[in-house]
């Protein structure tokens, strides 16, 4: 028998496998709604103009392509933490956060379940929360951690199950790491208000428990990277020292470049400087060093005060957008006379929103509308346009009756 014989076919990839889906079908008013990527008013990807500048920026000064660090482009680096914890950030300024470039999102939440397998003194067992991104549970087993979930999403209300959680939180043995979505929450749409994160901040504190923020939509959910990053800076001023993982595929369009940041909050220079270091040593035999162009494009954005400003203006742009189509598709179900309350379409923040139809439901949407989305009810409201919401709406109205 050959070599891999017994190697099992293993299934689609939940959100990745629908673009293959809607690649196979052939009608040509198709809609994609899976994947989590921005797309225009032409439903085309969006390269942001400022990526673009700063593109050309990089090749007018012919840089070599000599190998970064085992922790990336420092420029990257130095400036993400600083979008992240804000300028008024009293570790920052302390010299106390430790940071990576990542293999973008996943990469940095892999690496963060790395090292937290590998040093983290409590129980390797981290929350995530119900419902979750779906590749959130795969990263952190595969990391060797132990994933377990509290509760976040309530169906009933399709809102915030907010005792709900916190009940779980200070449920948890003590000193157990809870997930965090720091904003734009993946797949609900559905995010704590200030004042129920200064509550969960609490029952975390209580717990003696470990946050991890994986903020991977900052500025993509309202349009402010400051206001996005709330729940990280509150945590961090009420003395957390959490662990954070950081994308820059949604907001600075970099899907493909795979930009992103792991980092970490310690106790002293003296303490970041011994994790960097086991950073490094568990970095290098994975990857060795991160690719060098997407964290040039990010790092010259971020630390040219006239291309920053021109991108947080894009960013604003595509939240705003996100938020138009929102209001969009309630209104056109609403003229369609839908007997269903469509509040949540426009209360949800971010990349998705979370319908409420079921999975069969779902099925209907692609096998007798060509609309494509995840199987739990998400859609990426990015993939909605002014020319496809009333076709829209309408396959909607006619799945949920
Ligand atoms: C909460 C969350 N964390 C991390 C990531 C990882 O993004 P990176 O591309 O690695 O930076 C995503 C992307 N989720 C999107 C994009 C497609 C995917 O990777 O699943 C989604 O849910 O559609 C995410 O939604």
């Amino acid at each position: 028998a050959s070599v891999w014989s017994q190697v099992p076919q293993g299934p689609p990839d939940a959100i990745l496998g629908i673009t293959e889906a809607f690649k196979k079908d052939s009608a040509s008013n198709k809609i994609n709604l899976g994947v989590g990527a921005y797309r225009d008013d032409k439903g085309k990807p969006y390269v942001l103009p400022s990526v673009k500048q700063a593109e050309q920026k990089i090749l007018s000064q012919n840089l070599d392509k000599e190998y970064a660090g085992i922790t990336g482009v420092p420029d990257f680096t130095k400036a993400a933490a600083l979008l992240a914890y804000g300028p008024d950030s009293k570790p920052l300024k302390e010299g106390r956060v430790a940071i990576t470039q990542t293999i973008s999102g996943t990469g940095a939440l892999r690496i963060g379940g790395a090292f937290l397998q590998r040093f983290y003194p409590g129980s390797k067992t981290i929350y995530i929360p119900t419902p979750s991104w779906a590749n959130h549970k795969a990263v952190f087993s595969d990391s060797g951690l132990e994933v377990k979930q509290y509760r976040y999403y309530n169906k009933d209300t399709i809102g915030l199950d907010f005792d709900g959680m916190v009940e779980d939180i200070k449920n948890m043995p003590s000193g157990s790491m809870v997930l965090l979505h720091a904003c734009a929450h993946n797949p609900t749409g559905v995010d704590p208000t200030h004042e129920q994160w200064r509550a969960i901040s609490d029952a975390v504190q209580s717990g003696g428990h470990y946050p991890f923020f994986d903020m991977a939509y900052q500025g993509f959910a309202s349009g402010d990277t400051d206001y996005d990053a709330y729940a990280v800076r509150y945590f961090v001023e009420q003395g957390h020292t959490p662990c954070l993982s950081q994308s820059f595929a949604k907001n600075m369009g970099l899907y493909g470049e795979r930009v992103g940041a792991f980092s970490i909050v310690t106790a002293s220079p003296e303490e970041k400087a011994r994790v960097d270091s086991q950073i490094k040593i568990l970095v290098r035999p994975l990857y060795s060093n991160p690719p060098v162009h997407g964290a040039r494009i990010a790092s010259t954005i971020l630390n040219d005060p006239s291309l920053n400003k021109q991108w947080l203006g894009e960013v604003k742009g595509m939240a705003d957008r996100i938020i138009q189509m929102r209001a969009l598709l309630k209104e056109n179900l609403e003229k369609l006379g839908s007997k269903h309350q469509w509040n949540h379409i426009t209360d949800q923040i971010g990349m998705f929103a979370y319908t409420g139809l079921t999975a069969e439901q779902m099925s209907k949407l692609a096998e007798e509308h060509s609309v494509y989305a995840t199987k739990d009810g998400r859609i990426s409201v990015a993939g909605i346009t002014t020319d496809n919401v009333g076709r829209l709406a309408e396959a909607i109205y006619k799945v949920t009756g």
